[in-house]
């Protein structure tokens, strides 16, 4: 059972990764983005989740070397994810969207490097780049997002090396049942984007119920099912009070019947793009 904010996942190679950790999306570069970085590791977050079309990475890593600094604490300690957006999946462009990215973060290598979307008839050298990567140590783990299970079986039929995350859209009117228990059985660590649903099930009058009995917010209700279900989360906020509540998480448990009532809000709805019908 997860216990506290720093605890870890071993990822199939061994890696250790947070269950919780900031997310940055949409946040554009400036102070509010280099606050809420250097604010979640300050509160003991120790992962960050970025992308290359976020265009914030130059941000992040201001974030995060202004952050380790402050809480004394050394890269080695911090997990820290990109992803190689769409326009540059392909074997060479995607190495060197790699070292763009260093670059930009400032750092000389990352914890997880993901294909942020299944281009078809592109993610297949994509991770090729990926696996080098991974070989030639310079980078410590490698992953996707927004894979479905036909993407997994159909790059693991030709991958070297299994996925060790899967980063996808999930909450609770997406739960995603069988990818879920794909990944658990292929050891691929499944990580949830959105998992507050971009703040639209916090009025939610079922999850209220349930975080009225723990005394907590329904936001906080939602991440501790993510945890308990073996989900990684990378709850998005740049305010300082919500990046401490996001993290109070690790102080109450979820029953089994609290559980199944969260499972049985799942829809299938998205509030993002559908990884089997998009077109950027
Ligand atoms: N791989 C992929 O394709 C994708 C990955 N992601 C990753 O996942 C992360 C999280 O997903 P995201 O889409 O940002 O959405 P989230 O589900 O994390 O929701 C973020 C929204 O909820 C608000 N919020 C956060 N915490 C609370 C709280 N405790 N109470 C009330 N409101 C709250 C935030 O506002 P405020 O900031 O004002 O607090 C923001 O508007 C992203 O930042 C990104 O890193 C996201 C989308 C796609």
């Amino acid at each position: 059972m997860v216990k506290k904010l720093q605890d870890t996942t071993t990822l199939h190679n061994d890696v250790k990764m947070p269950w919780l950790g900031i997310g940055v999306f949409k946040v554009e570069e400036g102070p509010e983005l280099v606050n809420a970085v250097k604010t979640a590791i300050k509160h003991g977050y120790r992962s960050v989740d970025t992308a290359a079309i976020y265009e914030n990475e130059e941000g992040v890593g201001i974030g995060i070397q202004e952050g380790l600094k402050e809480a004394g604490i050394t890269r080695e300690e911090l997990f820290v994810t990109s992803k190689v957006w769409n326009s540059d999946l392909g074997y060479e462009s995607t190495i060197a969207a790699y070292e763009t990215s260093l670059k930009k973060l400032g750092l000389e290598y990352l914890d997880l490097y993901l294909i942020h979307w299944p281009v078809e008839g592109k993610y297949k050298d994509a991770w090729r780049a990926l696996e080098n990567l991974y070989k030639e140590g310079r980078v410590k783990s490698i992953g996707v997002s927004n894979f479905q299970i036909h993407h997994l079986e159909d790059l693991m039929k030709a991958a070297e090396i299994k996925p060790m995350v899967n980063q996808v859209e999930r909450h609770p009117r997406l739960t995603k049942k069988e990818l879920q228990a794909f990944c658990k059985k292929n050891g691929i660590q499944l990580e949830a984007w959105s998992p507050l649903m971009q703040g639209q099930l916090l009025e939610n009058e079922v999850l209220q119920k349930i975080a009225d009995k723990h005394n907590k917010s329904v936001a906080q209700i939602i991440l501790r099912w993510d945890l308990q279900h073996g989900v990684v989360i990378i709850p998005k906020s740049t305010k300082e009070h919500r990046i401490i509540e996001n993290a109070n998480v690790f102080d109450f448990e979820l029953t089994k019947e609290e559980m199944q009532i969260i499972d049985d809000l799942n829809q299938n709805y998205r509030v993002g793009p559908d990884p089997d019908n998009f077109d950027f």
